[in-house]
């Protein structure tokens, strides 16, 4: 509140002379109630007539007092603010059910402060917001929207008016840049380009040389005169549901870095900080020692990894899973803050990213620095394991189904031995999961590790693991491990020759897979082998003993067929 006098006239008259070119088209009128009242005489008067028209406008909520939110860290405090505007609200009968908020320069709204979109849902039941600043402000043709929280996020454009340009004279550049910008400039092309556009001006563009009247007027007739588009105004919520219509593929989120924005850096709360995030990550699949390399890490002095999660123990699974829909705050919930960020890594393990499709984009956009570690063994190996290791959970349909059964279960098979294939099997198509990691990380950001050799030879791989990240100081695996015979693997050795080795669900005893499986399986995985193969190649990696193998069984089942 706070309009200079005489505004309330001019922006009603202005209000009917754009309905005539936009049909609909309202004003929606934000208001920080702290300040109703506090401006000159005139200004004062100016508030009272807006709340005279109180019925011909839409509101939304400011914040009380303007004040950003992301500066609130303790949720109670936001939501005090905000039901001090509600009241205010309900006092001058200013209609409290748009579903809709607007933060103070974008705080709060992304990168997302949870306590925020949660305050808003509680106090105001928001459904829709929108800004400026996702993914970032700049290219303005890449903004796009995003659901958090069941609040839709709508990119908002910008239309060169700002707390500053309030004389038509004084525009920067000189009046012509500003009808330039309306007359088939940048402000005309954002109209033309975006189905839908949102834009934003500032009080002090609504009085002074009324500069934001003057810009939408002039820009609605230009483009009634030169276009043949059809204008029309729709209320937040349905404007949002219109715009998720259209564009479905934006309802999920991507989250990016907030430092790697001075702008997002600027409105992310003083008590986050990015030093919470992996540096690296062992990225799976399941089944090929992802354990024992994730506590062999562990025994080097420079590296950790996240707290445990309730649910999942040791893996966070937050890039795979809807864990991601939580946000970044959730996510770094779970890592230490590192007592030195140069020479501390931290790192998590999820076996179950390798193969997802989700994964490697939505890591490339958060963690694009970060190194990725994957470990292989022959894939049929490693759909045995997991088939052993789904017995062992008591999987109704492994314990009902053998191992032939679910590898070689045909479409029309039972949908639950059919699912328990593709889970078996689908990980273990190491070409096309590379491919896309390799997408989204520079090949150089890799590391592919042979699981085989990391089982007998863990020592060597260790030392490998160690010049790629490029920790220091180095750790001396052959003197940390040592060869349990009982347990059959290697091991921790701890002070007085003991041994620490993986649990009882790691090294499992099973009978040997039969010939049969296997040649089904290497079947069924030699196309995939052999573009392993060449992706190695090109990647200037040496083979894996299992691959080289693989390979072999091609060339003769050739020969022998030739
Ligand atoms: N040092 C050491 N100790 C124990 N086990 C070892 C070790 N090195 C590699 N392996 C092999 O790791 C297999 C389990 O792989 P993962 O840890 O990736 O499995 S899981 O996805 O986390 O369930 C596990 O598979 P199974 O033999 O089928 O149990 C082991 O073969």
């Amino acid at each position: 509140m706070g309009w200079g006098g005489g505004c309330h006239s001019a922006l009603l008259d202005i209000q009917k002379q754009l309905r005539a070119q936009i049909s609909n088209f309202t004003f929606n009128l934000g208001f920080s109630g702290k300040f109703y009242h506090t401006g000159t005489v005139e200004e004062d008067e100016g508030d009272d007539l807006l709340l005279k028209y109180v019925d011909e406008f839409w509101w939304f909520p400011h914040m009380w007092s303007h004040m950003q939110p992301h500066l609130f860290h303790n949720e109670s405090s936001l939501l005090e603010q905000m039901v001090l505007n509600k009241e205010f609200a309900l006092d001058h009968n200013i209609p409290v059910d748009m579903g809709y908020a607007v933060a103070p320069h974008h705080s709060g709204v992304y990168p997302v402060h949870l306590q925020l979109y949660e305050a808003w849902r509680r106090v105001w039941n928001i459904r829709v917001t929108s800004t400026e600043e996702y993914p970032h402000l700049k290219p303005a043709r890449y903004r796009k929207g995003f659901v958090h929280n069941s609040i839709m996020v709508l990119p908002r454009q910008t239309c060169g008016l700002f707390t500053h340009t309030i004389y038509y004279k004084e525009y920067p550049g000189g009046p012509k840049e500003l009808d330039k910008s309306i007359h088939g400039g940048e402000l005309f092309l954002t109209l033309l380009l975006n189905p839908i556009s949102i834009f934003m001006t500032h009080l002090s563009n609504y009085g002074n040389d009324r500069l934001g009247l003057y810009t939408f007027v002039h820009l609605a007739s230009f483009l009634r005169s030169w276009t043949n588009l059809k204008l029309h105004t729709l209320p937040p919520l349905q404007l949002a549901h219109k715009y998720f219509q259209l564009f479905p593929e934006q309802r999920n989120p991507l989250w990016q870095n907030p430092c790697d924005d001075k702008r997002h850096k600027d409105i992310w709360s003083k008590e986050k900080t990015c030093d919470r995030l992996p540096k690296f990550m062992v990225i799976g699949p399941q089944k090929t020692g992802t354990t024992a390399l994730y506590l062999f890490l562990l025994m080097h002095p420079s590296i950790s990894s996240n707290f445990p999660s309730p649910k999942t123990y040791e893996e966070v699974q937050f890039f795979n899973t809807n864990n991601y829909h939580k946000g970044i705050d959730w996510y770094m919930e779970f890592f230490p803050v590192p007592s030195n960020v140069s020479t501390d890594f931290l790192f998590e393990k999820s076996a179950n990213y390798f193969p997802s499709e989700e994964s490697p984009r939505r890591g490339a956009a958060l963690l694009p620095k970060a190194k990725i570690i994957t470990l292989l063994i022959n894939p049929a190996d490693r759909a045995y394991s997991w088939y052993q290791h789904q017995r062992a959970h008591e999987d109704h349909a492994a314990l009902r189904f053998t191992f032939y059964d679910v590898i070689s279960a045909r479409p029309g098979a039972p949908a639950e031995l059919r699912s328990l294939q593709s889970r078996c099997l689908i990980p273990g198509l190491y070409s096309t999961h590379l491919d896309r990691w390799l997408t989204h990380y520079p090949a150089n950001q890799v590391m592919i590790i042979d699981g085989h050799q990391l089982r007998t030879d863990p020592a060597a791989v260790m030392d490998e693991v160690q010049k790629f990240l490029g920790v220091t100081p180095h750790f001396n695996y052959s003197q940390a491990l040592t060869f349990d015979p009982q347990k059959g693997f290697w091991c921790q050795l701890l002070e007085g020759g003991k041994t620490k080795c993986l649990g009882k669900s790691k090294g499992r005893k099973y009978p040997p897979m039969d010939p049969e499986a296997r040649a089904f399986l290497s079947r069924y995985y030699r196309e995939h082998n052999v573009e392993l193969s060449k992706l190695l190649h090109r990647l200037g990696q040496p083979l894996p003993s299992w691959l080289r193998e693989e390979l072999q069984k091609i060339t003769f089942a050739s020969m022998s067929r030739g």
